[in-house]
């Protein structure tokens, strides 16, 4: 089994890393050649930040950097191709975590992983760890079933804080699941390709799962995200530090109590204990910039369309009120840098 991480950012990174010390040796594909450089010659920095301490264990994981380059293969227009979508005559099977944002699933990008897929048969399957929904179908649409799509959730946080270091900020579960359903139903060719995942992954310190309710599991994990990321960026302060304003706390219970209303409605299952959940991210992941808040203060745009933009399309589907959804969306598309 061979891993590919596409993407060398926060989450990238974290899995990059951890997954090398583990003993499963990892590619990171970077839209850059100084970043692969970088790691190819430095390795990749990981700071664990311990509960309750200031101290940060450093560990230094051996990866191999590639520059994704030429995604530019569309219309056969002679780019070289990333080595990725060259001849693989290895036999092996090819994960691919892909953990760029949601909002750089672009075209090049996603028919690069069809033609792979096309051109591996059956010998690789991709992994997507965004946040929010909308990109599992996006991803399942332009690939056509050249390759399965298989869905994560993970409550783990990672930031990055250099081309080459990032800082585990959160410890959290990643669960798998079948999205949408690849093959037959009640069939699941991958299912040995998904255990040999979910052991390296096991190796690499992350307690993960696989989930018969993944659909369920993307849900919550959409709900705390619709509190979370919106009201960390737009008041600019970590995970941690949300809850222990009195105000934002109460903004957090309201925004919280609209999503899942909402969510309730289009199939989340009830029965769980959001609220109590949510406090409890917060807290495991207190030192965390939330994503979100990380492209604010980056100048990037945000995936607050997929999020809380994607709760709203939701609200509309079900004839739900979701006017705290639509504030938050407005003010941080407004807080968003024009091109
Ligand atoms: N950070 C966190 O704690 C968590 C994040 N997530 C989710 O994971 C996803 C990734 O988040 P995060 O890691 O924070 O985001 P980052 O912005 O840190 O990382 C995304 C990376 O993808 C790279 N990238 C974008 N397009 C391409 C491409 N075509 N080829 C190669 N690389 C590319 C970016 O490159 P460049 O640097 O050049 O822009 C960047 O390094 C998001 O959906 C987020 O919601 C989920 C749980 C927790
Ligand atoms: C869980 C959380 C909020 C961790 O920061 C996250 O998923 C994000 O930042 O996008």
């Amino acid at each position: 089994m061979k891993i590919h991480i596409i993407g060398g950012g926060s989450i990238g990174l974290l899995l990059a890393s951890r997954m090398s010390l583990g003993g499963s040796p990892a590619t990171v594909w970077t839209r850059t050649p100084e970043q692969a450089d970088l790691i190819n010659r430095e390795g990749i920095r990981l700071r664990e930040v311990n509960e309750g301490s200031e101290q940060k264990d450093e560990l230094v994981a051996r990866v191999e950097g590639e520059w994704i380059g030429g995604l530019a293969v569309q219309n056969g227009r002679g780019c070289e191709s990333p080595r990725f979508l060259q001849n693989d005559d290895s036999g092996c099977f090819h994960w691919l975590l892909l953990t760029v944002k949601q909002t750089q699933l672009e075209d090049e990008l996603l028919h690069a992983l069809r033609l792979l897929g096309e051109r591996v048969g059956g010998r690789a399957a991709i992994l997507c760890m965004q946040n929010g929904i909308g990109h599992l179908h996006k991803i399942a649409d332009a690939t056509n079933g050249a390759i399965p799509v298989f869905a994560a959730v993970t409550a783990a946080g990672a930031r990055r804080i250099g081309l080459n270091e990032v800082l585990h900020t959160g410890k959290g579960e990643i669960w798998i699941g079948d999205f949408p359903e690849n093959g037959e139903k009640g069939t699941n060719p991958w299912k040995y390709q998904q255990k040999m995942l979910l052991d390296a992954l096991g190796k690499a310190g992350f307690s993960s799962f696989l989930s018969n309710e993944i659909h369920n599991r993307i849900y919550y994990k959409l709900l705390i995200n619709s509190v979370i990321n919106p009201l960390t960026a737009l008041f600019d302060v970590s995970n941690g530090e949300l809850p222990r304003h009195p105000r934002r706390l109460e903004l957090m219970r309201r925004l919280h109590e609209e999503s899942r209303l909402i969510l309730m409605e289009a199939g989340l299952k009830p029965g769980q204990n959001t609220w109590e959940e949510l406090l409890l991210v917060c807290s495991r992941t207190s030192e965390n910039v939330s994503s979100m808040l990380s492209d604010v203060r980056n100048g990037k745009e945000t995936e607050i369309q997929s999020i809380n933009g994607a709760i709203i399309s939701l609200a509309n589907q079900y004839e739900k009120p979701a006017p705290l959804n639509r504030a938050v969306t407005d003010l941080i598309a407004a807080m968003t840098i024009m091109p």
